[in-house]
């Protein structure tokens, strides 16, 4: 029988020398999810991607992808990847490189599948040394697809490109996802997570510290605003309706932060006051850093003091 975790991680720790870069990490993915890793600079994002992809093996704990070593699934055409430092040769075409690529897998993508999932219409016949950041990550990510890898592991995508290429490059993501394909990307962009991952894993210092859906990552910062006009007797009082924690005035606007939005909006309106309401829920990005900042994101160092 098919095992359905693409990914398995238990109790996986990783050090570099005295820095404990990864520790105790349990993390399952099963198929066909696509999971944002998110964590600060040092989190340990890129040594857990080296981990699942076999680049360096584990101090305690085991990985697994499908049910296998990471490096029998790589063997088996199971995982394409998309890491930080890979660099293009120069001088060929976009459409040679494919072509090469292709030549390496067994079953691979169709040229014409390829082109339209990774956006590269207009850029078959351009050099690889002519392409701008983003276009090259797309060519990359191309590669990383040819040859209809089970797991796609993205590292950092995105990193230096601009708004649109983002923009493009994530669609290019979500094309192959939609397929069944498992997905796992690393980024410092939360919103990209928000937008394009089920599931959203935060890491800091090594530990894994929030998983959830982007929606319920949101939420479990409970907090929301709640805007209205400032009303015209003055702001006094705002700050002691039911569930309100901070008051903002912005203009002819007044901000409530708030832990119950219909409890607070019922007050106002039962108070005449509910005048140009708009109410949002916490961003990912605000969940996120009040993740980050109640943890201890510093790797622990060991043997040694900090
Ligand atoms: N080759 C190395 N030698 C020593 N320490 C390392 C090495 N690579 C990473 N580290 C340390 O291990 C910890 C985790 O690093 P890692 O690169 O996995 O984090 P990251 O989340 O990918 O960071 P970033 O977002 O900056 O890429 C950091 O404290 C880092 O300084």
């Amino acid at each position: 029988m098919q095992n359905t975790d693409a990914v398995r991680f238990r109790g996986v720790s990783f050090r570099y020398g005295q820095v404990r870069a990864v520790s105790g990490l349990d993390l399952t993915i099963p198929c066909g999810q696509t999971v944002a890793l998110l964590g600060p600079n040092g989190a340990g994002k890129s040594t857990t991607i080296a981990m699942l992809l076999g680049l360096l093996a584990p101090a305690a704990g085991t990985v697994e992808l499908f049910g296998a070593a990471p490096a029998a699934a790589s063997t088996a055409g199971k995982v394409g990847a998309m890491l930080q430092e890979t660099q293009l040769l120069p001088r060929i075409t976009v459409a040679e490189l494919l072509a090469f690529i292709r030549g390496l897998y067994p079953d691979p993508l169709p040229t014409d599948e390829l082109v339209r999932l990774a956006d590269l219409d207009e850029l078959t016949g351009r050099r690889l040394e002519r392409l701008s950041g983003g276009q090259s990550q797309r060519v990359k990510f191309a590669a990383a697809i040819a040859g209809r890898p089970d797991l796609l592991v993205l590292d950092e995508p995105t990193a230096a490109m601009d708004v649109e290429s983002r923009h493009d490059f994530w669609r290019a993501m979500r094309r192959y996802a939609r397929d069944g394909h498992t997905v796992l990307f690393s980024t410092h962009y939360v919103e990209e997570a928000d937008e394009s991952a089920d599931r959203v894993v935060v890491i800091a210092g090594g530990r894994l510290i929030a998983d959830g859906t982007p929606a319920a990552i949101r939420r479990s910062v409970g907090t929301h605003t709640v805007g209205i006009a400032v009303p015209v007797d003055g702001t006094g009082g705002l700050d002691r309706l039911p569930a309100v924690t901070a008051v903002e005035i912005r203009g002819d606007r007044a901000y409530l932060t708030t832990d119950d939005p219909d409890a607070t909006v019922l007050a106002l309106a039962g108070s005449g006051l509910l005048h140009d309401l708009e109410v949002h829920g916490a961003r990912l990005e605000d969940a996120y850093l009040a993740l980050t900042a109640a943890s201890d994101t510093e790797p622990i160092l060991e043997g040694a003091a900090r």
